[in-house]
């Protein structure tokens, strides 16, 4: 899918979106995208050994598949490191399901302001984001376990942010995730072209876990091809179970059922 043009420095590249229709990118010496610059600037370097990582080992490793190999760039680096529009200075940050290291990897190299940690149940992906980390010498700590174990929350509780891609429903996102953020902290949840319905879909689900009404956001408008997709929910409420009672141990408040 993809192959080289004749003209040095171009490549002509059948993007996932638009296997139909052939466009143009700049390429960078590398493979690199020229908007792979403008988003890692001085740290493309790594964003790149990031690439060719998980060129090498992906597919063996059960990362990726091999359809993604020619798409890794536009369709998972950069797709993932633009979140960073949403990301305040010095935010503390969880990636919920990191797998590959999406999104947290390339957020790691675009920021490395952020306090990042990713969060992973399976031993030989944790294994893979540990290696990964230690080959480009990041300061990302690596959590085996699951979002809503309670160890997890206990260890990990009073994030700024917590980001997700590909990891579950809106629904169960919002009982895993919220509980993870201090209040006022947010969810960004990166979802394809039918998030707005999702959002819709699960907005009793989502309050009931103590979110926010949730909007629909756009992030890499000005250098990606397909900006991303990303659902926003603040957490504004302590998780309330059916009894009425916080799952942070809190009683609940006359303000709290007046919500
Ligand atoms: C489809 S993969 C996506 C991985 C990565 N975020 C990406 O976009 O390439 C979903 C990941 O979520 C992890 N996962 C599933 N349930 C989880 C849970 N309850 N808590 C944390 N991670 C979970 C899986 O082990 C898997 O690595």
């Amino acid at each position: 899918m993809l192959d080289r043009g004749e003209r040095s420095g171009r490549l002509v590249v059948n993007t996932w979106f638009h296997v139909k229709h052939r466009h143009e990118v700049t390429a960078l010496t590398g493979g690199a995208p020229e908007a792979a610059r403008v988003v890692f600037g001085a740290r493309l370097e790594l964003a790149e050994r990031f690439a060719d990582l998980l060129r090498e080992h992906g597919i063996e490793r059960g990362l990726i598949g091999p359809r993604e190999l020619d798409r890794l760039w536009e369709r998972h680096l950069l797709n993932s490191a633009v979140l960073a529009e949403l990301l305040p200075p010095n935010s503390r940050v969880l990636d919920v399901g990191s797998g590959a290291g999406l999104p947290g990897i390339p957020l790691a190299i675009a920021r490395p302001d952020l306090t990042l940690t990713l969060l992973e149940p399976m031993a030989r992906r944790v294994t893979w984001l540990q290696e990964v980390i230690t080959e480009l010498a990041l300061t990302v700590e690596v959590v085996r376990g699951r979002a809503e174990e309670g160890p997890v929350r206990e260890r990990l509780a009073g994030q700024d942010i917590v980001t997700a891609r590909a990891v579950a429903p809106m629904e169960r996102l919002a009982k895993w995730c919220l509980p993870l953020l201090r209040p006022g902290g947010r969810l960004l949840a990166m979802k394809g072209a039918s998030a707005a319905e999702e959002l819709e879909r699960d907005a009793a689900a989502i309050s009931a876990a103590g979110g926010g009404r949730g909007e629909v956001v756009s992030c890499g408008g000005g250098v990606l091809e397909v900006p991303t997709t990303v659902v926003v929910v603040k957490r504004v409420a302590a998780t309330r179970s059916a009894a009425g009672r916080r799952r942070d141990g809190g009683r609940r408040t006359r303000k709290d059922r007046g919500r």
